[in-house]
């Protein structure tokens, strides 16, 4: 494609762009798109390949401690220590092989993520319009541009109207530039100023258009300077940077004990190489390497789980603010009803004043010709379209696909009356104005027709439409449409109104507006059936202590309605109006937030303000949106929530999160998985740290007092390896307890809570005491090795049962709430095997210096390991009685 690369598009006229790109206005044939697609492969910008394995063993093998137990390994091989040289090796090696396989697991989860959220387009082939993947874009597609939509390839514009592009990413300038597609530039013209063109990454923030895709993929300007993407850095979160934090005052710590181990150990004129083995492993065994991994994998497969269930991740720190969230203020189209609308009832004159609506469909047949600018507007002031393909679906805004069906029912086709009337001129709707209008040229005059919310239009409104013509409106008129608005509202209906104007002449790009003087027409009523899964997520959240707010740009009695209708609006809540929230100062709003329940009328600009009000007030907010003006309040809120399907390609770029199908309750199971995962990595933490604690307590006393070692730096790396590893990874995807969401969020940045450290510190002091007294019974009816033998045995076992009582905090180890975890148990079995691999296999045994246990001794083994699951039971019934 050089050969397009070095074409000034700019400078050409269209006819010569698609001549030169062998394609027409109507887009190209599907057969062709598909040949070229295989020529010139994909619309993507290449990203950094990820980590591959060679370079994840380098990273493992340079590991300082890792360095220094091979040194240690190489010098007991010098000394001819050859079985502990050889274990040392072995261990090591695993120990990478572990490290290797969570990485990668870790990589592929969050690469899967990655490729979910790939943007979409808007193409036309063959002069049929439907949506595809952006990556299946080839050159001489003509695409179709909507405000909010990321530019998904560089095009020359063939079509614009009001079209402003924010190309930062390109140029660095963020002000939206205007473009126009009639232009033709010189060829000179610098990138930022080509008017005519749309580049690939670049933002339409205002307007449409359509375009011809002249370089896609690597060939696009962006993908020019852009080279390679780097993607990795998205793994870290404040979490992993906490976990890492606490790695680093561990291993601070666990080096001054063993270098004081070391120390007192040569003082005792211990022997030196098994009491510098000791040091390094049980260094090696403190610092929780794992951890930061584990922590990774644990949030990755929740976040994986979070898919499944049709909520999207973008950013991995969000997996940890969800568990966190006090409130959820939720838009109310899409995301509480089901963005399916039908005009059920339409008013126009007469109705006015006796307060009536008709229904759509008895009108339909009788006495189309009273509605006819109704449906003119509806048809007209539309920018959807029907997808023959998927069985009549609406592509766009289902607002206006509702308008289209309804033209439909009085036998107007909406592209047939295009055709004839084209479009000639347009204001685009915009979520502040609330209303859009365009211009046709209709019977030889400039008419221009408006459609919006009927409380924004009807003050720019002069005249009525009546059976008898066009004359003044008076007040009477306004109170009998807005009290038929209202009593539609009530009903649940979202009420758009409608009005037309004669221009004298045809506006300019340059005039302001057309809408004024306009002549009201009617209204139309819509119904938008709430979801019926709602009310009890929003009860689940109330429970959870988690408040619903419903932020919607509808009128207030409709959006009343609904609220009551999910149970978001309860007696004693407050409903916010925009002229209400105007009204009120900052600190006005921060004492009304508290118990609002429904904000009505706001634009995407007051969604910000409410975010900040509620910051304010201490809550963790998760906020959903979907237009190009809803980024700023996706970017402030704790986490941002943007639509799958009806959301534009800025807000999806602007939210933490992605609703696949849009519903609340997808959010509320989110934040379940959220809290999920906290409480795991909770889990796993506590698990891990006790059999630290315990190892390093263990050694440290025997050393202080100059007893004989109960362990041996082998022992420590095995037990590490062979019962931390596994049972942590199932821990970490253990089921949700079901009280989960039956308490008051958890405070962010309490991961590590008082109760968390107190717990480690008890459990491992415990388990050090149970490992001592097996070493110093084993030794007294037995020998050394004897003792040894029993205190690994002790201290391995302990730490395998413990897992199951890590489970619950507050229950007991047999209440199973949240059900059997399978895992558990089978990395519980495969534990046992490895442990019965080196107790039992002779030369294992050997190798690791353990012995043969009679029947007494293992019957001590078992008692003393039972009592640590002990020790925590009754410590969770002491806890739970204090609390009574
Ligand atoms: N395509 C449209 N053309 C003209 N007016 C529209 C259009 N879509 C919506 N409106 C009007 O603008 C108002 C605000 O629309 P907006 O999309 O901001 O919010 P909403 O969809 O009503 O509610 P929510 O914010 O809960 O999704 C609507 O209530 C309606 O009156
Ligand atoms: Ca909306």
């Amino acid at each position: 494609m050089d050969r397009h690369r070095q074409t000034p598009w700019h400078t050409l006229k269209l006819t010569e762009v698609y001549q030169a790109l062998h394609t027409s206005e109507k887009g190209l044939a599907d057969a062709e798109a598909v040949e070229r697609l295989r020529k010139n492969g994909r619309n993507e910008l290449c990203s950094k390949p990820p980590k591959t394995i060679p370079q994840m063993l380098k990273a493992q093998i340079l590991d300082p401690m890792v360095l220094i137990l091979i040194g240690a390994a190489a010098f007991s091989a010098i000394l001819q220590e050859w079985t502990e040289a050889a274990v040392i090796f072995t261990i090591v090696i695993f120990n990478a092989i572990i490290g290797i396989v969570q990485e990668k697991k870790a990589q592929s989860s969050l690469e899967a993520l990655r490729n979910m959220s790939t943007p979409t387009a808007r193409v036309l082939r063959q002069g049929e319009e439907s949506v595809i993947s952006a990556s299946k874009l080839v050159v001489g597609d003509i695409v179709i541009l909507g405000d909010g939509d990321m530019v998904p390839a560089d095009l020359r514009l063939i079509d614009s109207a009001n079209l402003k592009v924010q190309e930062a990413s390109l140029t660095g300038e963020s002000v939206p530039s205007e473009k126009d597609a009639e232009n033709i530039l010189p060829e000179a013209c610098p990138l930022g100023d080509r008017s005519n063109m749309a580049y690939a990454s670049s933002i339409v923030t205002y307007g449409r258009a359509a375009g011809v895709v002249v370089a896609t993929g690597m060939d696009t300007e962006v993908g020019n300077i852009a080279g390679l993407l780097d993607n990795q850095d998205d793994m870290d979160t404040p979490l992993k940077r906490k976990l890492n934090a606490v790695g680093k005052t561990l291993t601070v710590v666990g080096l001054i004990i063993c270098t004081l181990i070391f120390a007192i150990g040569t003082f005792y004129h211990r022997p030196l190489i098994p009491q510098f083995l000791l040091a390094i492993s049980l260094a090696i065994s403190i610092i929780p390497e794992g951890l930061p991994a584990t922590a990774t994998i644990v949030m990755a497969l929740g976040v994986q789980r979070m898919a499944k269930q049709n909520a999207l991740i973008r950013k991995l720190p969000a997996v940890e603010t969800l568990g966190n969230a006090t409130v959820i203020c939720s838009d109310k189209t899409g995301t509480l009803t089901l963005n399916k609308m039908t005009v059920t009832h339409i008013a126009v004159n007469g109705d006015f004043e006796t307060g009536t609506t008709t229904p759509v469909e008895s009108v339909a047949k009788q006495h189309p010709e009273v509605y006819r600018e109704l449906v003119y507007a509806s048809a007209l002031c539309n920018d959807a379209s029907i997808d023959p393909g998927r069985k009549g679906a609406v592509i766009g805004d289902p607002t206006e696909g509702a308008l289209i069906y309804m033209a439909r029912a009085f036998g107007i086709d909406h592209e047939e009356l295009e055709d004839k009337y084209p479009r000639v001129f347009e204001q685009p709707f915009d979520s502040e104005r609330k209303r859009m209008t365009t211009v046709h040229r209709i019977n030889g005059k400039w008419t221009s027709y408006t459609k919006g919310a009927v409380d924004e239009m009807l003050p720019l409104c002069t005249h009525i439409l009546t059976s008898e013509g066009v004359r003044f409106i008076t007040e009477a008129d306004r109170d009998n449409i807005a009290g038929l608005c209202l009593s539609m509202s009530k009903n649940a209906l979202r009420v758009l109104g409608f009005a037309m104007r004669i221009l004298p002449i045809l506006p300019s790009d340059d005039d302001e507006s057309v809408e004024f003087d306009m002549t009201f027409i009617g209204v139309a009523g819509m119904i938008d059936p709430p979801r019926k899964e709602v009310a009890d997520s929003v009860r689940i959240c109330r429970r959870a202590g988690i408040r619903t707010i419903m932020i919607t740009g509808d009128h207030k009695a409709t959006a009343l309605t609904i609220a009551k209708e999910l149970d978001i609006y309860r007696k004693g809540n407050t409903v916010i109006s925009v002229e209400d929230l105007d009204a009120m100062t900052d600190d006005e709003l921060d004492d009304a937030v508290k118990t609002t329940t429904v904000f009505a009328r706001v634009s995407p600009s007051d969604k910000l303000r409410i975010i900040q009000s509620l910051k304010r007030s201490g809550e963790v907010v998760a906020m959903t949106g979907d237009g190009v003006n809803d980024s700023p309040a996706l970017k402030a809120a704790d986490i941002g929530v943007a639509m799958g399907v009806t959301g534009t390609d800025v807000a999806k770029d602007a939210a933490d999160m992605i609703l696949l199908d849009d519903s609340f309750t997808t959010i509320a199971c989110a934040i379940k998985e959220g809290r999920r995962v906290y409480r795991n990595i909770q889990k796993v933490i506590q698990f891990l740290l006790v059999g630290n604690i315990a190892e390093i307590l263990t050694l440290f006393i025997a050393t202080l007092f100059n007893w004989a070692a109960p362990l041996l730096a082998v022992h420590i790396l095995w037990v590490n390896l062979a019962t931390a590893t596994l049972p942590a990874l199932a821990l970490g995807i253990d089921p949700a307890s079901k009280n989960i969401m039956n308490h008051k969020p958890v405070k962010s940045g309490t991961l590590f809570e008082k109760d968390l450290v107190r717990r480690v510190i008890t459990q491992g002091i415990f388990v050090a005491a149970m490992t001592i007294c097996a070493y110093w019974i084993g030794a007294s009816i037995g020998s050394h090795v004897t003792g040894q033998t029993m205190a690994f045995s002790v201290l391995a076992f302990s730490q395998m049962l413990r897992a199951f009582n890590q489970r619950s905090n507050t229950e007991p180890i047999w209440v199973r709430d949240e059900g059997i975890n399978p895992w558990l148990i089978l990395s519980f079995v495969a534990s046992a095997i490895l442990m019965a691999c080196i107790l039992f296999v002779p030369t294992l045994q050997s190798s690791f210096q353990l012995t043969r246990l009679d029947g007494t001794q293992w019957l001590i083994v078992a008692c003393l390991s039972l009592m640590s699951i002990l020790q925590v039971e009754i410590a969770k019934i002491i806890k739970k009685s204090n609390h009574k």
